[in-house]
C-alpha cells in the first residue's frame, strides 16, 4: 500500500490507518468529494489537529496522501513527468484547513510552481464538521495579467464543480494562448534581466539577449526586468518575481529561461529545481551559437574546451539541472555531437583539446610567419558582430563568405588574397564579431580567434552606423582591441549601413566620428574612399617587397 507522505510523526496507528485508507478511495471529478468523504477527511483532520491533503488525478485516484500541521502543508517532491501533452500536471490538491481562512498565498503558489489542476481548501470547525470549500486556479494569459482565478467560497456540501472538466478546459485555453510569435520546431524562451544598473541599460542588452536567442534558435516568448539593488544570492530573483515569472512561462509555454547575466552553478541549479525549466544564461548561449557555427577544426576544439570549462563545476552529483540541458539548446557541443557530462571523461578530454590546439596554434604560427616573409601586407576586418565585416569582404574580394543577419555568423577567421588597384595586393582577413561582456569563459576561445591580428598591419574597425547601439559598439571593440594590446596598429573606421540612416542620421554620425568612411558593403561603387583610406595607411610597398613576393 502506498505510504502517508509528510508530518506523520506522533500519530496514532489508528489514525494513520484510517489515512492509509484514503488511498482506496475514488474522489468524483464532479463535486470533487462525496459527502461522506468530506466527513472523512474532517474527522481525521481535526483528530490529528493537522491539515489532511490528497493529490488527485483527474480520474479521482489518491496519487500522494499528505500529511500537514495545522496550518500549513508541505507537498513533497513530485515525479517530473506531466501529464502527456497537457501544460499541467494532471494533478488537482484537496487538502484541509483548520480554520475558515481562504488559500493561503503558499497554497496559491504551491499551485503554480507545481502547475496542479486546481487547489481546494475544506475547511473545518472544531466539531469536526465540514465547512466551507475554497478552490481557485490557474488561468491562461489574460489583459489583466492575473496569475490565477479564486472561485467564490461555497458551502462544503454544494457539490456542483466538475473538476476533471475545469482542468481541461484550462488546459485548451492555455494552448490557444500561446503566441503566435512561436516559430514551430524551436524552444520557446522567455529572457530575463536582473540587474543594478539603469532600465535603458538593461533594455539594451535585453535586445542583444533577444539577437544571441534568436541566433541560437530560440523562439523569444516574453521578457522581464527586475532593477533591485541587491541580488538574492540564492535564486537570483525575489521568490514573488520567481512566481510571476513562472505564470509567464507557463502561459507562454516557455520550456527555457536565458537569465541576462553569468549563474552560479548554484543559482543554476536551484532556478531549474524551483521552475523545472532548463535555465541557461548569457554565457550558454554564446557557447551554443559557437557550437552551431564553429567550422575549422580549431574553431571547434576551442568552443568544446570553453563549454566543457563551463561544464565542469556545475557537474555535482548527477543533478537534474544538468540533465535538463543534455538535450537541445545549451547542450549541443560543436558538430553533431552531444557534450559529455562525465566528470572524469570532462577532465581528459580537456587535456586531450589542449595539446591538439597547441598544436594547431604551431601549425598556424608558420602560416603566417610565412605570410610575413612574403611581404604582402594583412589588413583584418574587426568589428561588433552583425556589423557587415563578411558582406565587406565578399564585396572587395567578390568571395562568398558566410553572411547572415544573425551574430556570430562568422566564427573562423577567413582569409582572401585581393588585388587593389595599382597592383597593391593585401590579405585581407575576416574574424569573429566583437561582443560586449564577452564572459571569461569564452574570453580565451575568443582571443584565440583573434591571433591573426597581432600580425595585422592595418585594422579596419566595421561599425553598423545605423545600430541605435552605434557608440557603445565601437567603444566595446575598442576596448577589446585595447585589452588585446592591439591598440597600437593602425586602423581605419568605416561606417557601416550608411544605407539605413536618413540625412539627419547621418550628421549625427558624422558629428561623433570625423574620421570615419561612411559605406554601403553591399554596394562596390561606395567602397572607393575606403580603398583610398586602406592604401594610404598601409606601409609603402616598396619594389623590392613586391619582387618578393613574386619570388614566393
Ligand atoms: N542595409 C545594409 N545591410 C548590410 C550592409 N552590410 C551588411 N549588411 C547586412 O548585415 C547583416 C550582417 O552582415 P555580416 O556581413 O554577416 O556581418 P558580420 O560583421 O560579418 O557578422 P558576424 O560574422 O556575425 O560577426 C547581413 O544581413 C548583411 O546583409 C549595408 O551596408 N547595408
Ligand atoms: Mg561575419
Amino acid at each position: 500500500m502506498a505510504k502517508v507522505q509528510g508530518n506523520t510523526e506522533g500519530l496514532k496507528a489508528s489514525q494513520l490507518k484510517g489515512l492509509e485508507r484514503l488511498y482506496q478511495r475514488r474522489y468524483p471529478p464532479l463535486g470533487g468529494y462525496s459527502v461522506d468523504q468530506a466527513r472523512e477527511l474532517a474527522m481525521l483532520s481535526a483528530a490529528s489537529g493537522r491539515q489532511i491533503g490528497l493529490l488527485l488525478d483527474r480520474q479521482g485516484r489518491p496519487e500522494m496522501v499528505i500529511v500537514g500541521n495545522a496550518h500549513s502543508i508541505l507537498i513533497p517532491e513530485l515525479g517530473r513527468e506531466r501529464a502527456v501533452g497537457g501544460r499541467l500536471r494532471g494533478l488537482r490538491l484537496l487538502h484541509t484547513h483548520l480554520t475558515d481562512s481562504g488559500l493561503s498565498e503558499e497554497d496559491l503558489t504551491d499551485m503554480l510552481f507545481l502547475r496542479l489542476d486546481s487547489m481546494a481548501a475544506l475547511s473545518v470547525d472544531k466539531l469536526g464538521q465540514p465547512q466551507t470549500l475554497h478552490v481557485a486556479h490557474l488561468l491562461p494569459s489574460n489583459p489583466e495579467n492575473r496569475s490565477w482565478e479564486i472561485l467564490p467560497p461555497r458551502r462544503w456540501d454544494r457539490l456542483d464543480l466538475d473538476f476533471t472538466a475545469m482542468a481541461e478546459s484550462l488546459e485548451d485555453e492555455l494552448a490557444r494562448g500561446v503566441d503566435v510569435k512561436a516559430v514551430a520546431g524551436e524552444e520557446r524562451a522567455l529572457l530575463i534581466s536582473v540587474s543594478t544598473e539603469s532600465r535603458a541599460v538593461q533594455e539594451a542588452s535585453l535586445n542583444e539577449l533577444a539577437e544571441l536567442a534568436r541566433t541560437a534558435g530560440l523562439s523569444v516568448m516574453g521578457r522581464m526586468t527586475q532593477r533591485m539593488r541587491q541580488m538574492n544570492p540564492k535564486t537570483v530573483l525575489g521568490k514573488g518575481k520567481i512566481a510571476e515569472l513562472e505564470v509567464q512561462a507557463l502561459q507562454q509555454d516557455a520550456q527555457v529561461l536565458v537569465f541576462d547575466r553569468e549563474l552560479t552553478p548554484a543559482q543554476q541549479r536551484t532556478l531549474a529545481d524551483m521552475t523545472e525549466r532548463k535555465v541557461l544564461d548569457r554565457t550558454q548561449l554564446i557557447l551554443d551559437i559557437f557550437a552551431q557555427r564553429a567550422t575549422s577544426r580549431s574553431g571547434k576544439l576551442q568552443v568544446e574546451m570553453a563549454q566543457l570549462k563551463y561544464l565542469q563545476p556545475r557537474l555535482v552529483g548527477q543533478n537534474r539541472a544538468l540533465s535538463r540541458l543534455a538535450g537541445g539548446i545549451g547542450g549541443r557541443g560543436p558538430g553533431e555531437t552531444k557534450l559529455e557530462i562525465d566528470r572524469r571523461r570532462v577532465r581528459e578530454r580537456i587535456t586531450r583539446i589542449k595539446s591538439e590546439l597547441e598544436d594547431l596554434r604551431r601549425r598556424r604560427g608558420y602560416t603566417r610567419e610565412r605570410r610575413a616573409k612574403s611581404g604582402v601586407p594583412v589588413v583584418a576586418l574587426v568589428g561588433y558582430t552583425n556589423a557587415g565585416k563578411s558582406t565587406l569582404l565578399n564585396t572587395l574580394t567578390g568571395s562568398v563568405v558566410l553572411a547572415e543577419d544573425k551574430l556570430f555568423a562568422t566564427l573562423d577567421p577567413t582569409s582572401r588574397r585581393i588585388r587593389f588597384p595599382r597592383e597593391r595586393e593585401v590579405v585581407l582577413t575576416d574574424t569573429v564579431g566583437f561582443i560586449r561582456q564577452l564572459p571569461d569563459e569564452l574570453r580565451e576561445a575568443f582571443q584565440a580567434t583573434l591571433e591573426e591580428l597581432e600580425s595585422a598591419d592595418l585594422l579596419v574597425h566595421v561599425a553598423d552606423a545605423g545600430s541605435p547601439e552605434l557608440e557603445s559598439q565601437v567603444a566595446a571593440v575598442e576596448f577589446i582591441l585595447g585589452e588585446m594590446e592591439l591598440g597600437k596598429i593602425a586602423r581605419v573606421l568605416v561606417l557601416n549601413k550608411w544605407d539605413t540612416l536618413r540625412e539627419e542620421g547621418r550628421q549625427i554620425v558624422r558629428n561623433i566620428y570625423p574620421e570615419g568612411i561612411p559605406v554601403v558593403a553591399k554596394d562596390r561603387s561606395s567602397l572607393e574612399p575606403l580603398v583610398e583610406a586602406v592604401l594610404a595607411k598601409l606601409p609603402e610597398a616598396g619594389d623590392t617587397e613586391v619582387t618578393q613576393s613574386d619570388q614566393q
